[in-house]
């Protein structure tokens, strides 16, 4: 008799095909078995959820496909993984199907059991030429080929604090939050703690999860020395989506089958298969990088939590400036994690001194305050590097005409086109729609249009006129460099560009907020934030914390090395250009007050009832029109109060507004907001809602609508 098998599948975005599509088939195939399975005309990969262990009757009249194939020589999915998956599923919002395959590695997707097979067997011996063929595979691969075995590194001799760290992780269960300084170390009490569980058990396995894998080749370097000489090449492998397909393939299959000691990834990698996972580190955890921002918008970081717990696993979260959710829990009254402190940085190196300028005191339109230019001067004469930090990249954010008041603005988007003066062209950065800079105004025809405000091209610009006489001590003219999304799209090159910084080639680099975190320069003294402000007067109320973040992240990237320092005779300095001195976010920064600067944030959260006090989801709706796109919304909201959906009134559904940025690409956009004191009640009440939404969409009301999603605890509304 067939068994009758339940499969999860990727099935089209919105469709309202239910969670599992059932299938028959011959034999018993335990959960977790990969499979290919019909749907329509296609065959898809599809994952073996659940299965009865002897054969059902397959009911009268009931006709079942058959499943196509199954992908053996991989060992199923553990349970622990399918757990994973449809927590995932269930809180954000998202089919089972889609949440399973898009975890899984693409090539996988397409492979046929025979392609599969051929992948596994395995290699045939090593021909002459094999290393020059890996050289393009890239990551940890080519570092661990192309360069010879790395020698194991002598271990430091752990400060006090992170002596003390250490052995709190030993002692308690967590989670933990890591609460340490810039430059506090907090890598080298990573790599212990993974090299405590690997030790305690052969087969134990460790994730460490980076925010952008490309921006802390540092940290990479760090695990592979320590690791491979002790486990071997296979042991630490990465998962980013830097990576090719085959490349990709590989590290899950070495993760899966525990081959893989180690994966360090970016957030997809919360989502690998580890069977025998015991610790968990998510480094700057307070990264917005760990929440995904399209498909299932999962928070990485969030996922690491529940995983951890799951599956019995330690888990640390490690941060300078930890997010305000993490800080809160970690409140010993709240007492959800524990709080373990680094503030000292390593080598009795001190935290630079921070400087406020008040730019109304300034010459009007310098972008550089003398004094701030003067003290750059005096680091390009004594060898010392500046970096200067501005997020926005191109020459300038706007082109205007004074005489008829055009500006460059997008015409598919209710944004301006960003002047890019390298290759003259007008760029919008929501669409990428890009044209050549017109020679004259194509309102008017006036030749003088002008660059309006500045981006990080026009700073490089600016530096370099006003340090062309300045010299290094060698007697050559000072360097700037500019590292933004510009200049690093070619692969590699943002490798390349930051070895230039490493090797002092560079004196002031300019860059935007990819330069500001994680890098541990070794010569840089001096940072400066030349235009900072206008994250004071954004309407999101997240924006006080990313600013004192990002600004605390840069600040951390002065002053490094204590021992350079000293026998350079500095002070290590961050300088931030303000309208505003007296604002809170800067006076808490001037202290280095992190706790002060949270505290009086989760104050007015709590008298806000903004998270971490409720809990937030966003219903957003992309349409031909606005009307059509809060039609649909507000449609949305009726239908929950008709139906009497469950713990709605518990659940606070603001009416729907235009998105900030209200037309990208032609699509109007539109989004409301869910709040509630209660995240189960939200849960529940979001779950009961969906098929109403899905329902609603497919009606012909609604057909000027693109597509709708829902992003269950959103970094920005
Ligand atoms: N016990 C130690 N003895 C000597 N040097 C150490 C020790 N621990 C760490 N270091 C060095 O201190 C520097 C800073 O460490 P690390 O980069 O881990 O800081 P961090 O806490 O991650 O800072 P950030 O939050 O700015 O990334 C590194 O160059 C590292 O090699
Ligand atoms: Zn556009």
């Amino acid at each position: 008799m067939p068994h009758i098998v339940h499969v999860a599948v990727q099935t089209p975005a919105h469709s309202a095909v239910g969670e599992l599509l059932s299938y028959s088939c011959d034999e018993a195939l335990p959960p977790g078995t990969l499979v290919r399975v019909p749907l329509g005309k296609r065959e898809l990969l599809g994952v073996v959820w659940e299965a009865p262990a002897t054969p059902d009757a397959i009911p009268d009249g009931v006709e079942l496909r058959g499943i196509a194939a199954v992908l053996r020589g991989i060992e199923p999915l553990s349970l622990g993984w399918r757990r994973l998956v449809s927590f995932a599923a269930h809180y954000y919002q998202r089919s089972l199907g889609e949440i399973a395959v898009t975890a899984l590695p693409p090539q996988l997707r397409d492979m046929t059991p025979e392609q599969l097979a051929r992948r596994l067997a395995p290699p045939k011996a090593a021909k002459s030429g094999k290393s020059r063929k890996a050289k393009t595979e890239e990551g940890i691969e080519k570092a661990a080929i192309d360069t010879p075995p790395p020698p194991d590194t002598p271990l430091l001799a752990l400060s006090a604090e992170q002596a003390a760290v250490f052995t709190q992780i030993e002692q308690n269960p967590g989670p933990f939050l890591l609460y340490g300084s810039t430059g506090s170390g907090k890598t080298e009490v990573y790599l212990r703690a993974v090299q405590a569980v690997l030790d305690a058990n052969p087969e134990a396995q460790a994730l460490v999860m980076v925010p952008e894998i490309n921006l802390t080749p540092q940290l990479e370097q760090r695990f592979i020395a320590r690791f491979v000489p002790q486990y071997g090449q296979d042991a630490v492998v990465s998962m980013h989506s830097g990576m090719t397909h085959p490349q990709r393939l590989k590290s899950w299959l070495a993760a899966h089958t525990g081959r893989a000691r180690i994966v360090l990834g970016t957030r997809m990698a919360i989502f690998a298969s580890l069977q025998q996972l015991a610790l968990i580190v998510v480094d700057e955890e307070h990264d917005a990088s760990y929440k995904q921002q399209e498909g299932a918008r999962y928070s990485a970081r969030d996922l690491a939590i529940w995983r951890a717990r799951d599956s019995g696993s330690k888990v640390i979260l490690g941060s300078a400036t930890p997010s305000l959710e993490s800080w809160h829990a970690s409140d010993p009254e709240v007492g959800r994690y524990l709080r373990l402190a680094m503030p000292s940085r390593i080598g009795s190196a001190s935290l630079p001194r921070v400087r406020l300028v008040d730019m109304s005191q300034q010459p009007r339109r310098a972008v550089f305050s003398p004094p701030l230019i003067e003290a750059i001067t005096e680091r390009v004469r004594r060898g010392e590097q500046s970096l200067i930090l501005l997020n926005r990249r191109g020459f300038a954010p706007v082109l205007f005409c004074a005489d008829c008041n055009w500006k460059s603005d997008c015409p598919h988007c209710s944004a301006h086109q960003v002047f890019h003066k390298g290759d003259r062209t007008l760029r919008c950065h929501h669409c990428g729609f890009t044209q050549r800079v017109p020679f004259v105004c194509p309102g008017c025809g006036n030749p003088d249009i002008l660059p309006l405000g500045k981006g990080t091209e026009q700073l490089q610009e600016e530096l370099e006129r006003l340090l062309r006489n300045v010299q290094r001590p060698d007697g050559d003219p000072a360097r700037v460099a500019r590292i933004d999304a510009d200049t690093t799209k070619a692969k590699g090159s943002l490798a390349e560009q930051l070895a230039q910084v490493h090797a002092g080639d560079v004196d002031v680099l300019v860059g935007t907020q990819m330069v500001a975190k994680g890098h541990d320069f070794r010569r840089i003294t001096l940072v400066a934030a030349v235009q900072p402000d206008s994250a004071l007067y954004s309407s999101d109320y997240r924006a006080p914390e990313r600013l004192f973040c990002l600004l605390m992240q840069a600040a951390g990237r002065a002053g490094r090395d204590a021992q350079y320092v000293q026998a350079q005779g500095s002070h290590p300095e961050m300088w931030i250009q303000t309208h505003e001195p007296q604002n809170a976010v800067y006076t808490a920064l001037r202290k280095h007050d992190y706790p002060a600067f949270a505290r009086r944030q989760l104050q007015e959260r709590l008298d806000a009832g903004m998270p971490p006090y409720a809990f937030q989801a966003i219903v957003r709706a992309d349409a031909r029109s606005q009307e059509a796109a809060q039609g649909f919304l507000a449609a949305a909201t009726q239908v929950a109060r008709d139906a009497g959906l469950p713990y709605l009134d518990e659940v606070f559904i603001y009416p729907p507004i235009p998105m900030a940025v209200q037309r990208v690409a032609n699509v109007e956009r539109a989004q409301m907001l869910l709040e509630a004191g209660n995240r189960s009640a939200l849960l529940r009440f979001l779950n009961a809602w969906q098929q109403y939404l899905h329902w609603l969409r497919a009606r012909p009301e609604h057909k000027a609508l693109v597509r709708w999603l829902v992003d269950v605890d959103p970094l920005s509304i």
